[in-house]
């Protein structure tokens, strides 16, 4: 019997694109990452490597900085940062295949929020991760399923990562409904190793994700701290209390429901460890931050129902300060 999604693509093999490559790669999957510079040399030279509590995984993967090098794919996870993705998308046009399924692996509000479901906003784009709507014309359901990444990982070198955290996905339908292909999405990253659930409501995984977001990211890159220091540090405690709180009440005003006691959500942060988050790693190599997605976004959807966020405001204020000034010396 022919393998769901015999051809995989990649396209970003950092810290997120490696992990999944490799565990895919070592299920018995052949993978396709469209990667660039010392990265594709890396991959080239030394396969995939992954690190994680698994044990270390190295596989062969196929790697080209050039889309037509690699072809239509069945299935492809776009796994850059949110601001890289408009550039991304003339170089993975020719991975674009009439039926090519699209899971954006990314953090933030993404671009087709408002598509594939009814409500007030129905079939708009979001401006602050996608100027002028041209990830929504061009990415859009059915072509499109939704995913929320819940994992922690570094890359410390070109093609390699590292996590010491469990490693789960949430996979679901823009439009809701249970599918066949969403099956077979959940089912091929299972067999990779990873946690993987599909969901009929997309969006609460994805408020609860960027709940984490935005109590963590732009934090960290501010005071320098770990996860497990935002998430435990008396000092800012009642900051990201208020955080957490501006969160939840817009997810709320979504109609999200995001099943989270707050002290069981700030144990569970802290549990995850002496870890960096992917935009205080961002931050380190003087790299842009991903505010528009897990910051700017946010207080667009907000503005959209006239709820003030002002504490959200400040830190996203203040890493985007802390971003110009430059990286920590
Ligand atoms: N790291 C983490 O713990 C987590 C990250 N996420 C999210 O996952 C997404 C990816 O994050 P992460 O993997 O950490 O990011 P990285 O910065 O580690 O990786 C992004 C990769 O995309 C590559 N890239 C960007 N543009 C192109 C292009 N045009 N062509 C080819 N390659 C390109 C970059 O290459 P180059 O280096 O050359 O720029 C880089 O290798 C983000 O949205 C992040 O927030 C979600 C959960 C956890
Ligand atoms: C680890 C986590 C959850 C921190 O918010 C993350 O998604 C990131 O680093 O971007």
């Amino acid at each position: 019997m022919e393998a769901s999604f015999p051809r995989i693509g990649i396209a970003g093999a950092g810290a997120i694109g490696c992990t999944l490559a490799a565990r895919l790669a070592c299920s018995g999957r052949a993978v396709s990452l469209l990667a660039r510079g010392a990265t594709l040399e890396a991959l080239r030279r030394d396969g995939v490597r992954l690190t994680d509590r698994q044990g270390s995984h190295c596989a062969r993967v196929t790697a080209s900085d050039r889309g037509a090098e690699l072809g239509a794919q069945d299935l492809l996870f776009l796994c850059t940062k949110s601001h890289d993705l408009p550039a991304l998308l003339p170089s993975i046009e020719p991975l674009l295949g009439a039926d090519t399924l699209v899971v954006p692996v990314i953090n933030g509000v993404p671009w087709w929020y408002f598509l594939g479901e009814r409500g007030r906003f129905a079939g708009q784009h979001v401006e602050a991760v996608d100027p002028g709507g041209r990830l929504a014309a061009r990415l859009a359901p059915p072509q499109l399923i939704g995913c929320v990444a819940f994992i922690t990982v570094e890359s410390p070198a070109p093609g390699v990562a590292v996590t010491s955290n469990p490693l789960r996905m949430v996979f679901g339908e823009p439009d809701n409904r249970p599918s066949e292909r969403l099956e077979r999405l959940r089912a091929l990253i299972e067999a990779a190793g990873i946690e993987a659930r599909a969901s009929e409501r997309i969006r609460d995984a994805l408020w609860t994700k960027l709940i984490a977001n935005l109590t963590s990211n732009p934090l960290s890159v501010i005071s320098g701290a770990t996860l497990e220091e935002v998430y435990s540090s008396p000092d800012l405690h009642e900051l990201v209390c208020d955080l957490l709180h501006e969160g939840l009440l817009l997810a709320a005003a979504y109609g999200a429901r995001v099943e989270l006691d707050p002290p069981g959500f700030l144990a569970r942060g802290a549990a995850m460890g002496a870890v960096r988050t992917s935009m205080l790693q961002d931050h380190a190599r003087g790299r842009p931050l991903e505010l528009a997605a897990i910051g700017d976004a946010v207080l667009e959807l907000a503005a959209r129902l006239d709820i003030a966020l002002p504490r959200s405001r400040e830190i996203i204020a203040l890493a985007r300060f802390c971003s110009r000034r430059g990286r920590p010396r």
